[in-house]
C-alpha cells in the first residue's frame, strides 16, 4: 500500500472507530448514569483506553501522583492531533470535564458522548461569550468540585513545538483560585504526521508536572502565570521528544 493509502485508511478506521464506540458508549451512559454527568467519563474512559492496541500505541506515564490534589484543579496540555483523545483518556482523572470548541457537538455520535460526558463547548470566534462561559465554570468547578481539562494552544499543532497559549485557562485558575497542572506528551512526529502521511505504531510519553498554585493571585498574574506554564511545557515537551540540540531525557 503508498504510504498516502495507508494514512488514509488508518485516519479513517480512527474516525469509524470513534463513531461507532461513541454511540455504543453513549447507549451505556445513559444506562448507567441517565444524562450529561462528569461521571460518564469513566465509561468513555474505560472504552477509548482500548483503542491504543489498535494503532500499536504505547503510553509511558509519569507523574499520576501529581493529579492527587484536594479539590478542584486546571490541566492544561499541549494539542497535537485527533489521536489527542487516546492520550487524553489514559491519564484523566476522576470529575474532570473539558474545554472543546462548538463545532465538535455536530460530530454525530461522538458529539453525544462528549455531551454526555459533560464537555464544555465554547465558541472560539466570539471572545466575550466564551469567557462567560468560562467565568461560569470558574464558579461550578470550586462548588462541584471538579477538575477541568484544558487545551490552552486553542487548536491542534504537530509541529513539535508549542503554539503560543491563549489566556482563557489561566484567567480561569486565577477566578476559580485552583491550581494549574501541567500535563505534556511527547511529540507524536517520529510516528504520526499528517503533511507526510506517516503514521506507524509508536511509543509516547506522558508527564504529569507539580500543581502550580494560584491562591492569591490576581488578572495581573494571568500573563506571568500563562508564560510560567509555557517554558515548563516547552521544556518538558523538548525534553520527552529528545529533541535534537535539545536536553534528552536521560532515563
Ligand atoms: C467512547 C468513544 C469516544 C471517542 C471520541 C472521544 C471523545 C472523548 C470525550 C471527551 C473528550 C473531549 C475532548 C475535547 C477536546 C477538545 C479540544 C479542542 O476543542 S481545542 C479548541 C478549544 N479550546 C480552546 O480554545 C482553549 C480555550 N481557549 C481560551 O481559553 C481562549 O483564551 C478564549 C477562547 C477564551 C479567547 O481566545 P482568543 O483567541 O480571543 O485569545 P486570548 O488572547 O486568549 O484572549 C483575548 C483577550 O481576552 C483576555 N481573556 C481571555 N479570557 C479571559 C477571561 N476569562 N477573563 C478576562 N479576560 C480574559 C485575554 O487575557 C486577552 O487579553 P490580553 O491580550 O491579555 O489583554
Ligand atoms: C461526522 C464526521 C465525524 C467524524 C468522527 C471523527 C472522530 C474523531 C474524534 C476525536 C475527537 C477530536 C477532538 C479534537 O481533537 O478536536 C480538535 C479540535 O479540538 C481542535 O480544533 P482545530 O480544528 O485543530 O482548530
Amino acid at each position: 500500500l503508498s504510504p498516502t493509502v495507508n494514512f488514509a485508511l488508518r485516519i479513517s478506521f480512527y474516525c469509524a472507530l470513534c463513531l461507532v464506540v461513541s454511540a455504543l458508549a453513549a447507549v451505556a451512559c445513559l444506562l448507567v448514569n441517565g444524562g450529561r454527568t462528569v461521571k460518564n467519563m469513566r465509561i468513555i474512559k474505560a472504552f477509548v483506553k482500548t483503542f491504543k492496541y489498535f494503532f500499536g500505541l504505547r503510553f509511558e506515564v509519569k507523574g499520576l501522583e501529581n493529579f492527587k490534589v484536594e479539590g478542584p484543579a486546571l490541566i492544561v496540555s499541549n494539542h497535537q492531533s485527533i489521536l489527542d483523545m487516546m492520550g487524553l483518556m489514559e491519564v484523566l482523572p476522576d470529575n474532570c470535564v473539558q474545554v472543546g470548541k462548538k463545532e465538535l457537538m455536530y460530530m454525530g455520535s461522538v458529539g453525544l458522548i462528549m455531551y454526555l460526558g459533560g464537555v464544555i463547548f465554547i465558541n472560539r470566534k466570539s471572545t466575550s461569550s466564551a469567557k462567560m462561559v468560562m467565568s461560569e465554570v470558574a464558579k461550578t468547578m470550586v462548588t462541584e468540585n471538579t477538575k477541568v481539562w484544558v487545551y490552552p494552544e486553542g487548536t491542534r499543532n504537530c509541529t513539535g513545538d508549542l503554539l503560543p497559549f491563549k489566556k482563557g485557562a489561566f484567567h480561569l485558575a486565577v477566578q476559580a483560585q485552583v491550581p494549574v497542572i501541567p500535563v505534556v506528551y511527547s511529540s507524536f512526529t517520529t510516528f504520526y504526521n499528517p503533511k507526510t502521511k506517516l503514521f506507524t505504531s509508536g511509543k509516547i510519553k506522558v508527564e504529569i508536572l507539580p500543581p502550580i498554585e494560584t491562591k492569591g493571585l490576581t488578572s495581573d498574574d494571568v500573563t506571568d502565570l500563562s508564560d510560567r506554564c509555557f517554558s515548563t511545557m516547552r521544556e518538558t515537551l523538548f525534553r520527552l521528544s529528545g529533541h535534537p540540540g535539545e536536553a534528552k531525557d536521560s532515563s
